[in-house]
């Protein structure tokens, strides 16, 4: 072979493995996955979709767990997030497989009806017990309702501290700013979390685009992906999860 076709075939296989050291990169994005759970009717899909698309959809009917996945930007960096909607409320069905898979957790009640604090403190219970580690916030949803008020907030935070986890009252319809503050602050939690535990990955890809200047173009691609829409995809998703699986083995084999 001449000089310049051993030169044309470097730089082939060169391009070749470039590319696919990007999508390795794409695929490497950080991703936190966020279980909200509560009783039936106070207001967790409204609140992820509040949340996600910056709407309140007044009537939302569903009898089955939702999964929503959106590419956001937390603290000027792209994260992949995941939202799982759980339909059910009742104890005996409480969501043991959504907080396993989870990285964080919402736990909503409707300030209007007793019923749901009393269930919202023995699901924070119950998930706690599950992982006691996970970040978690308690939501009193419906606020703009005062005159049906049933809890006081004092009673709300009472059961936060109880069970070392956030909390505040928002209205989903009236658009609190606290919803955001609160699963923003979660994400946040668990991005520190995550870097604390993973040692920092070298990247041969960035290496390569830093050596021949392509680090830049890397980036601005990047950001071209943030925003996304909002995709719902059936609860059967989360329990192909790998990481559900390792986490229930881990606690399985922690508490032999
Ligand atoms: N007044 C008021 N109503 C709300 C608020 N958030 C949700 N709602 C209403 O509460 C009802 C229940 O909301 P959903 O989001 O369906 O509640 P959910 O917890 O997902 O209910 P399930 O799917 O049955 O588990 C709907 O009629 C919403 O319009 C709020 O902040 N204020």
């Amino acid at each position: 072979m001449t000089y310049y076709e051993n030169m044309f075939w470097a730089i082939y296989l060169l391009r070749i493995l470039l590319q696919k050291m990007k999508t390795e990169d794409k695929n490497n994005m950080p991703k936190v996955r966020i279980a909200v759970i509560g009783k039936s009717n106070v207001g967790k899909s409204a609140l992820t979709v509040r949340y996600l698309t910056r709407r309140f959809i007044g009537e939302y009917r569903s009898n089955t767990d939702l999964l929503y996945k959106q590419t956001l930007n937390v603290n000027n960096s792209s994260l992949d997030v995941e939202i799982v909607d759980v339909c059910s409320g009742e104890i005996q069905a409480f969501p043991e497989e959504a907080i396993y898979w989870a990285d964080a957790c919402v736990v909503v009640y409707d300030i209007t009806c007793r019923n749901s604090f009393t269930q919202a403190a023995d699901m924070l219970q119950r998930v706690l017990q599950l992982r006691n580690q996970i970040p978690t916030v308690l939501l009193g949803n419906k606020a703009d309702l005062e005159h049906l008020r049933q809890i006081e907030e004092l009673e709300g935070h009472t059961v936060a501290i109880q069970n070392n986890c956030h909390f505040h009252e928002v209205s989903v319809a009236d658009n609190s700013s606290a919803i955001y503050a609160s699963i923003d602050a979660l994400l946040a939690e668990c991005r520190s979390a995550q870097s604390t535990q993973k040692t920092r990955k070298f990247s041969v890809s960035k290496m390569f685009g830093t050596l021949i200047g392509t680090a830049n173009h890397n980036k601005s691609s990047q950001n071209t992906t943030q925003g996304g829409t909002v995709v719902v995809c059936h609860k059967s998703d989360l329990y192909k999860s790998r990481v559900l699986r390792r986490r229930q083995n881990f606690t399985a084999t922690a508490s032999l």
